[in-house]
């Protein structure tokens, strides 16, 4: 696993944004899978700002976004669909038709979650997984907990993940209980991942991840068996990581 640690979330925004760029220039028909959340939001805007100078024709790119609430449509302000359309895909040249969110008020979830992951391997996989992290270690929405689902599937959220994504909705109350995911099985395949996380509230989870001890108690520490994963951070999220640890991963600062 490749660590960079940026002095600023400008920065790991700037670095995440590039590594995009390049892979698109490489391959106008990317498959990109995205997240949300507010740590990408930095990425997005760089990318919105290179596709703006000409710099990326996302014309060819097919996205697949990790996750959707249970319960909120495309049109819910606080539904995946909403945060993707107004923060990204609205700004740029992509083809509707190449844009895949699950589907939260599907009638059949199941159905849904099995349609997801066809699509994505009729699609011939993921080229590039960009990833959040949760506070307690989630990738996508895939909790920790005994077992998790490889593939795409319903999850029930923790306590944990309500109370830090409540500040998008007006109380706890409102936010879904349940969401769809895909699973950790769905990431891996990806040919590269790319994981960003800013600010001391994840500073605890990119200890774990970078650890190297795999446990679904911290969903992330899988991302420790890829073969070509890279971690983005700043320097607070970097502060809880030991030195002996650092001296083994390659750091960029
Ligand atoms: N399902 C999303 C994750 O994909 C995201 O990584 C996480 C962190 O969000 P933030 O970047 O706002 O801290 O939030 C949500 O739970």
């Amino acid at each position: 696993m490749r660590v960079i640690i940026t002095v600023d979330y400008k920065e790991m925004s700037k670095k995440a944004a590039e590594i995009v760029k390049r892979q698109i220039k490489e391959r106008p028909n990317t498959v990109l899978g995205l997240a949300t959340g507010s740590t990408p939001l930095g990425m997005y805007k760089y990318l919105i700002e290179m596709y703006k100078k000409g710099e990326i024709d996302f014309s060819n790119v097919i996205t697949f976004n990790l996750d959707e609430y249970v319960g909120l449509s495309a049109e819910h302000p606080q539904s995946y669909h909403y945060f993707m359309f107004h923060n990204f895909f609205h700004h740029i040249n992509i083809k509707k038709e190449n844009i895949h969110i699950p589907n939260g008020v599907a009638l059949d979830l199941e159905e849904e979650c099995s349609r997801y992951e066809e699509e994505i391997e009729k699609a011939g996989g993921i080229d590039l997984q960009i990833l959040g992290i949760g506070v307690n270690g989630h990738i996508g929405f895939n909790e920790p907990d005994e077992s998790i689902d490889t593939k795409t599937h319903v999850v029930t959220l923790t306590e944990d993940t309500i109370n830090a994504n409540k500040r998008f909705f007006k109380s706890a109350d409102e936010v879904p209980k349940k969401a769809i995911t895909m699973g950790l099985g769905s990431i891996m395949k990806a040919k590269k991942i790319v994981l960003l996380a800013s600010g001391k509230n994840k500073a605890k989870a990119i200890k774990e991840t970078i650890k190297g001890q795999l446990t679904t108690k911290v969903p992330s520490t899988v991302l420790t068996l890829h073969p070509d994963a890279t971690i983005i951070i700043d320097k607070e999220a970097a502060s809880l990581i030991p030195d002996e640890d650092l001296k083994e991963i390659e750091v960029i600062v």
